[in-house]
């Protein structure tokens, strides 16, 4: 129960009661359905039948075992509230925990380092005890460039915080706030220049692809740059650089600034480096050496603070006694900014950071999803904190052992016959080391919380062309199979009850990537038969179509109301279930064949880092709404297939359904779901036949995806023609 004198409260959702008698009904219908696949399967069989029987079983069976797992996440979503205020008034800020934050890049041509380094001075600004602040940059690019924009922003941090502080502005990363407002006093525009000035010197350095000796402002900096000579990106020694140190650097005002490290760490040929989660392990362990905050606030590098104040909302649990001991990490939501109206790619993707989360909330907490999430550092470093490594205690940041020290846990030889990666810090085996790492936690007992706030309290870039967001997705799908698979984690979740909805919220989660099943054959089969006149389903004047007229729009009501009520509108919600669709056909159908071909030792896919730049004519496109192709991508084929299928077959089955006694009855369902999937597909009609843009289907694309689509037809025919 929530008092006045709580930091925090929590309520159930009120449709609670609404979705368990729903879930009941449903259930009912599922197991109807599903019986009667069974019993036209188990009918004296032809060829056809079973040709046509048994693939859509198997779509049922998995759309039935992805509904059943879901019902974990509406068991009971609750919705939190903290009172960051009452925090204030009570605690002294002198009681603050130290905070280290950590910032990953691994790119500085997708990454631009200057946003990178906006990002830096937001959280460097955050409504905190400044001196209890470090900011740990980890620079997998190993870009001598990245450095510099750091070295940079670490001068304009002297100006800007206290810009910032006295001004009262929310806003905190100079990036998004020179775009977001104009004009202004004199101090502003000042600043503004600065900002500019700064960010076409790392512009210039970057498009030269070295920091020359005319950028630096002084010769200790030229010396710095000059041992990165000749360093390939992924052959270097560790290079860690302390930009600022609290205990002597002042902004203007003589205010203390926050302690800022670059760390590049040591990467060799021969040695595993684990992508981001060996990133910020060795993160971990650097800033183990230094300042060793007990808080620890991982972001990526677009990531930046959109509210000063969410450090407090998190204390707001972290100092809550009944809590602590087991709260392993609070999750703030991943929100983006610059998004289209529609969101065309539903890069929101409301249901995985904002729905989902709110599920789990209920049931001992939400998953980690890779930024905006402030951990305890116990839960990362197992039990009370591993003092070896703690800093003496009046060892200065750049004091010679103290390097030497992170030196050492920044390099390829530390880790290995260490437990790092498979019982403490962030766990390796999987492309989704998020998801993996909060899984592992959440079985090894930890809690977490799910902090969603009015403002949001950070924001972050999403890919903007189709090909850019179906590769994430297709990464994604792998990293889920990859922790589906993973050794098992022993449940302990308190009560069987709770073990089971947990486990089957990760089930559900983690077996994402089969959508491709049931999204493909439905995508294709009941289409090809169409065109035959050959029917799948109950026709209209049948009492079991009713049936799957129940199944069909209670399905996508709910998934409507529960997107409506989680602040969405019906245009997004259009774009959310045509990705949904668009996605199951490419990133989970080849995510999927790539896993399986992992496997078996067959291929291996890296961490394919997203680009957050993009050409202008690009963004113009993605501002007015129109789906970007472009690229000869292998996932526009499938799409350019299942296009020309889905529209043939809708208008020849028009014609055969026209020319049979009884065929619109007959016919109905298979007719309204290629009706479906054409509308679902305008933009690619759109894409391979109207447009002359640089963003339409490379013509080669869409001759090879008719093609496709006739050898698909000829399988329809060798199938469905008698
Ligand atoms: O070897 C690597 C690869 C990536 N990164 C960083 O990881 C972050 C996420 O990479 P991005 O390309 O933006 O991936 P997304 O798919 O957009 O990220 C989502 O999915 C990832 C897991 O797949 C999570 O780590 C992220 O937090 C989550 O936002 C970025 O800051 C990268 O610089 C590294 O530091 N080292
Ligand atoms: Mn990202």
């Amino acid at each position: 129960m929530a008092t006045h004198t709580a930091f925090h409260s929590a309520q159930v959702s009120r449709l609670v009661p609404f979705n368990r008698a729903h879930a009941l009904l449903y259930s009912v219908a599922v197991l109807a359905a599903l019986h009667r696949r069974l019993a036209a399967l188990l009918a004296p069989a032809t060829l056809l039948s079973i040709s046509v029987s048994l693939p859509l079983l198997l779509a049922d069976l998995v759309l039935a075992f992805m509904w059943l797992t879901y019902q974990a996440l509406r068991w009971c979503p609750v919705r939190r509230r903290d009172f960051p205020d009452r925090l204030a008034l009570s605690v002294d800020p002198k009681d603050f925990p130290a905070i280290d934050v950590f910032i990953c890049t691994a790119d500085p041509h997708r990454e631009p380092p200057m946003s990178v380094a906006s990002t830096a001075l937001s959280v460097m600004a955050f409504d905190y005890p400044t001196d209890r602040i470090s900011i740990y940059v980890s620079d997998d690019g190993g870009s001598e460039i990245t450095l510099f924009a750091f070295m940079e922003a670490s001068r304009f941090a002297r100006y800007w915080l206290p810009f910032c502080k006295e001004n009262g502005i929310v806003v905190r990363s100079p990036e998004a706030y020179f775009r977001s407002s104009n004009g202004g006093d004199s101090e502003k525009m000042k600043l503004q220049m600065m900002y500019q000035t700064m960010k076409e010197k790392v512009e210039t350095a970057l498009e030269r692809g070295y920091v020359g000796n005319d950028l630096v402002s002084s010769q200790e900096e030229a010396e710095v740059f000059k041992r990165w000579k000749g360093l390939p990106s992924h052959d270097h020694p560790s290079m860690i650089q302390v930009l600022l140190d609290t205990s002597k650097d002042t902004d203007i005002m003589g205010n203390a600034l926050p302690n800022v490290i670059y760390v590049s760490r040591e990467k060799r040929p021969t040695s595993p480096h684990h992508f981001k989660a060996g990133a910020l392990n060795v993160l971990t362990r650097v800033s183990s050496t230094m300042s060793n905050g007990p808080m620890i606030l991982t972001l990526d590098c677009d990531t930046y603070s959109n509210d000063p104040r969410s450090p407090l909302r998190a204390l707001c649990y972290f100092l809550d006694p009944a809590l602590s001991p087991d709260l392993a990490f609070v999750q703030f939501p991943q929100i983006f900014q610059g998004l289209n109206k529609n969101d065309i790619y539903a890069c929101e993707v409301k249901r995985l950071y904002t729905i989902n989360p709110r599920g789990k909330d209920g049931l001992g907490g939400p998953n980690y999803v890779g930024t905006a999430c402030y951990f305890s550092r116990r839960s990362l470093q197992g039990t009370p904190s591993s003092t070896s490594l703690a800093p003496g205690a009046n060892d200065p940041l750049s004091s010679e052992s103290v390097l030497r020290k992170a030196h050492e846990v920044a390099s390829c030889t530390y880790e290995p016959g260490t437990k790092w990666g498979s019982s403490i810090g962030f766990r390796y085996g999987s492309l989704s080391e998020d998801y993996h790492t909060g899984y592992h936690l959440q079985c090894e007992g930890w809690k977490s919380v799910f902090c969603y706030p009015a403002r949001p309290a950070f924001l972050g870039d999403v890919p903007k062309n189709l090909n850019d967001v179906l590769s994430q997705r297709k990464r994604w799908c792998v990293g889920l199979f990859e922790v589906a698979f993973s050794k098992c984690c022993p449940l302990t979740f308190g009560t069987v009850k709770a073990s089971l909805l947990v486990g089957l919220c990760y089930a559900h989660e983690a077996f994402w990537g089969s959508w491709c099943i049931p999204i493909t054959i439905y995508g294709f089969l009941p289409q090809l038969a169409l065109i035959y006149g050959i029917p799948l389903f109950p026709k209209v004047s049948d009492p079991w179509f009713y049936l799957y007229a129940y199944l069909f729009f209670t399905t996508y009501g709910q998934d409507l109301l529960e997107f409506l009520a989680a602040d969405g509108t019906m245009g997004r919600w259009w774009s959310d279930q045509r990705m949904w669709m668009i996605i199951g056909l490419t990133s989970y159908l080849f995510g999927t064949v790539q896993f399986v071909l992992k496997k078996f030792g067959i291929s291996a896919q890296g961490f394919n880092v997203t680009s957050k730049v993009m050409e202008d004519e690009q963004s113009k496109r993605y501002e007015k709404g129109t789906f970007d192709f472009g690229v000869e991508s292998p996932f526009f084929v499938v799409l350019g297939a299942v296009a020309t299928v889905n529209l043939s077959s809708l208008v020849l089955g028009i014609a055969r359904a026209a020319t049979m006694e009884g065929g619109f009855d007959e016919l109905f369902v298979q007719l309204f779901l290629s009706a479906f999937v054409t509308a679902n597909c305008w933009p690619i009609y759109e894409a391979m036949f109207l447009r002359s843009d640089e963003g339409k289907l490379p013509r080669n694309v869409t001759v090879i995806s008719l093609a496709l689509a006739g050898f698909l037809h000829c399988i329809g025919y060798l199938i469905f023609h008698n």
